[in-house]
């Protein structure tokens, strides 16, 4: 079994009944959605809230009942991926382009499930380029003010050369930093400017990860 299909299995088996579950997006938590949904079919009770359109439609698909942060609360469990993961729990997540969705669902949720390969896990985050969600109007002045943090920020783009467009209908900018030595001041930092909505960078929101260590599901908490 790969390690993406071995973590994100192990996830759903926190699911329990009566649950409402924040459902990520990413092609490791589609293992954790494919397995939800063959407990959904044996009778398992639960409520999805999914972080993108592609996870609603795959939800929907395989027939996890899903609702809408406007008919709950609170969730009980978000389960999502991440492309990097650093010894502090802190993350990099928007990969996939879904980090405004999957940062409003993890906030509002009781417990946050990381489920990353072993490829996922680092000393220091920032090879991955983080992806920040921005803005159309004035993109390349938000861009600016990016760089004079450090970064080379780049416009995500499709295959056609044609921007990326993200479920809110704004931009992605990948910024790379090298190295990201405080997650959370920059967090706040990049939040501070005009034109950037949210960023991929998750501090103090992980209450577990679920990797691989000696081709064994290993589980770290904070
Ligand atoms: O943040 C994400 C999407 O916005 C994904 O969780 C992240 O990119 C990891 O994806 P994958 O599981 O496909 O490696």
């Amino acid at each position: 079994m790969v390690e993406k299909q071995a973590v994100g299995e192990k996830a759903a088996e926190f699911v329990k009944d009566d649950m409402i579950v924040g459902l990520g997006t990413g092609s490791t938590v589609y293992y954790t959605i494919l397995k939800l949904g063959e407990r959904v079919k044996n009778g398992l009770r639960i409520q999805g809230v999914p972080t993108s359109k592609e996870t609603e439609k795959l939800a929907r698909q395989i027939g996890i009942p899903l609702v809408t942060l406007a008919d709950v609360n609170k969730l009980d469990l978000a389960i999502d991926g991440a492309d990097e993961v650093d010894n502090q729990f802190a993350l990099i997540k928007g990969g996939g382009g879904a980090l405004l969705r999957e940062k409003i669902i993890a906030k509002a949720s009781e417990q946050f499930i990381v489920v990353a390969d072993s490829t996922k896990l680092v000393q220091t985050l920032g090879a991955f380029p983080l992806p920040v969600e921005v803005v159309r109007f004035g993109w390349e002045m938000t861009a600016k003010h990016m760089r004079d943090l450090g970064c080379v920020p780049r416009l995500r783009l499709l295959e056609d050369h044609t921007p990326f467009i993200t479920d809110n209908g704004n931009y992605i900018m990948d910024c790379h930093f090298q190295e990201i030595k405080r997650p959370h001041e920059l967090e706040v930092a990049l939040n501070m400017i005009p034109g950037v909505v949210e960023n991929g960078l998750f501090n103090h929101m992980t209450s577990r990860v679920i990797t691989i260590r000696n081709q064994q599901v290993h589980m770290i908490t904070p």
